[in-house]
């Protein structure tokens, strides 16, 4: 399994005090050196973590490949294509949102992600699009030229820490996710029934298969079981976790959990 290490949230913690500390540099080079297997950034159109020339310098320095998430806006893309990352990922964003809320509408928009494949084709750079884990998102993405899809484990996510965690005692608690512990349990089998059918179909036609969002050291064992899913792109948890064990141990330990068994 390919490790995404997601940085972002390094610069979640500089951009709330607008200063340059901690240093999303710091954090690359640990993370290069610590088991991560690409390194994942995403560009949002507010700028509310990864500023541009965080990416440049990233670009830069990388001594792995770089997967730069980014939405479909012409200012981006040009920047993207200047910047030459190994892979963009499309993703939706929506300014007032916390996080990433969902899957890239790609039947909604497919005017203008098929426009922005092909310009960042006739750059080399391949394509990946970060959508709801359904059979529609996936043919559609095939249809529009990506060569990979990530899916959104938000969902399976949220469920899984209203079911294990404190989640549901919190301000924080999903309201829609309030449900007994057996609802939630078929919910969560379901959701992981889900994502393993649609990788498998993702595969079969010919996508290479991502998950990423919301993943942390206790529900990745699920994606790990399903065997097309061959790269998870894992942020916050991360980030999270490096407060208490510091980033080394933080990505070693998340990479110890990926690695599946060399078959030989
Ligand atoms: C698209 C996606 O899932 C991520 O990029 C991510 O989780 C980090 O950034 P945000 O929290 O800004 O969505
Ligand atoms: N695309 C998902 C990603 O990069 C990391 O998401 P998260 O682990 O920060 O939720």
């Amino acid at each position: 399994m390919k490790l995404g290490v997601n940085i972002d949230h390094v610069a979640v913690l500089r951009e709330a005090r607008k200063v340059n500390d901690p240093d999303i540099l710091n954090a690359l080079y640990v993370a290069c050196a610590n088991g991560a297997d690409q390194i994942t950034i995403h560009l949002r159109e507010d700028r509310r973590h990864i500023q541009d020339v965080d990416a440049y310098n990233i670009m830069r320095h990388s001594t792995l490949p770089v997967n730069l998430e980014c939405a479909i806006n012409r200012d981006i893309l040009n920047i993207v294509a200047d910047l030459k990352p190994h892979r963009a990922t499309f993703v939706p964003e929506k300014r007032e949102e916390v996080t990433t809320e969902g899957g890239l509408d790609v039947f909604r928009y497919e005017n203008d992600i098929a426009y922005a494949v092909e310009l960042l084709h006739d750059y080399l750079i391949p394509v990946s699009l970060f959508v709801d884990p359904t059979i529609e998102a996936i043919e559609k993405s095939k249809e529009l030229g990506a060569e990979m899809v990530e899916l959104h484990t938000g969902s399976f996510a949220n469920i899984y820490a209203m079911l294990n965690s404190s989640l549901s005692y919190s301000n924080h608690s999903i309201k829609e996710l309030e449900l007994p512990r057996n609802e939630l349990a078929i919910k969560l089998e379901k959701s992981i029934q889900n994502i393993a059918d649609v990788s498998a179909y993702a595969k079969k036609i010919g996508l290479e298969v991502a998950a990423g969002h919301g993943l942390n050291y206790h529900n990745v064992s699920h994606m790990m079981r399903i065997k097309e899913i061959t790269e998870l792109n894992i942020g916050q948890s991360i980030i999270a976790r490096s407060v208490f064990s510091g980033l080394a141990e933080a990505v070693k330990e998340m990479k110890r959990l990926t690695t599946r068994e060399l078959n030989i």
